[in-house]
């Protein structure tokens, strides 16, 4: 069974197409990245994947569910890092871990998971106290409460600091290493570069390169997957 797939993905809004026929998959055991410039189809793609919007044209599939018609199969298998998390800001970590994980039947640990992303000491702060980089590991923490086994993660290290950053490199990495499917969406070409086995590039809505970093390094001829991605998205170097 495949994780994620999406056949023929088509979502219009009334004047623009977010996404134009995308097609993606994510086997068990891999790590995808989903790259683009703003704008280029991301989020539309991940709450396509949650079931969070219909789409107009096309399939998507979660462990062979349809996230719109079969919702509660696809909650069971299914974790979702979404970008802006609106939490309760009055609630504690503590309290907040304890709420998500009553969501689910079967699912982790909240004192084992916060510690996993390094927040037992702030078990009893208020989400709204949290530094933004705290706020970014609670919503992973959140996103694994009810041991998912797909991952949907977006932008997980934006606002880290570099230790943290490693720590939640380490962890996705477990992740596949258990198994777990992950769709990771990001910016930062370094951390895609590291951890993804393939990667997916959107542009206005389309799917214009895949395969893994290395292939898109060499087809494009440049060092880095950053070189590539600005070959690819047309994005003019800086001047020299
Ligand atoms: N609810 C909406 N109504 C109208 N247009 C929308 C809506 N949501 C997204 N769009 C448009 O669809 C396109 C794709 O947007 P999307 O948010 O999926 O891009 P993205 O790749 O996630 O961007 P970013 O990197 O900035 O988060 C954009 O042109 C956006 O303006």
């Amino acid at each position: 069974m495949t994780a994620i797939e999406l056949r023929g993905a088509t979502k219009r809004y009334r004047s623009r197409t977010a996404i134009d026929d995308v097609g993606l998959t994510v086997e068990y055991g891999e790590i995808v990245g989903l790259l683009g410039r703003n704008g280029a189809g991301k989020s539309t793609t991940v709450a396509a994947i949650a079931g969070l919007i219909g789409l107009d044209d096309g399939e998507v599939r979660v462990d062979g569910f349809d996230p719109v018609r079969d919702r509660r199969r696809v909650r069971a298998v299914l974790g979702v890092q979404l970008q802006d998390a609106e939490l309760h800001a009055a609630l504690t970590v503590g309290e907040l871990a304890r709420l998500y994980r009553s969501f689910y039947r079967d699912g982790l640990d909240p004192d084992a998971l916060l510690e996993r992303v390094g927040l037992t000491a702030e078990r009893k702060t208020r989400f709204e106290n949290l530094s933004g980089g705290q706020q970014q590991r609670l919503s992973i923490a959140l996103a694994l409460i009810g041991d998912p086994r797909v991952v949907v993660l977006d932008e997980l290290t934006t606002g880290l600091d570099p230790e943290a950053r490693r720590s939640m490199w380490s962890l996705v990495r477990a992740l596949r290493a258990d198994g777990l499917a992950v769709l990771l969406v990001s910016h930062l070409m370094e951390e895609v570069e590291r951890l993804c086995d393939r990667v997916v590039v959107l542009d206005a809505g389309r799917v214009i390169a895949r395969g893994t970093p290395a292939e898109l390094v060499s087809r494009t001829g440049g060092e880095t997957l950053d070189d590539a991605f600005l070959a690819l998205t047309g994005e003019k170097g800086e001047p020299s």
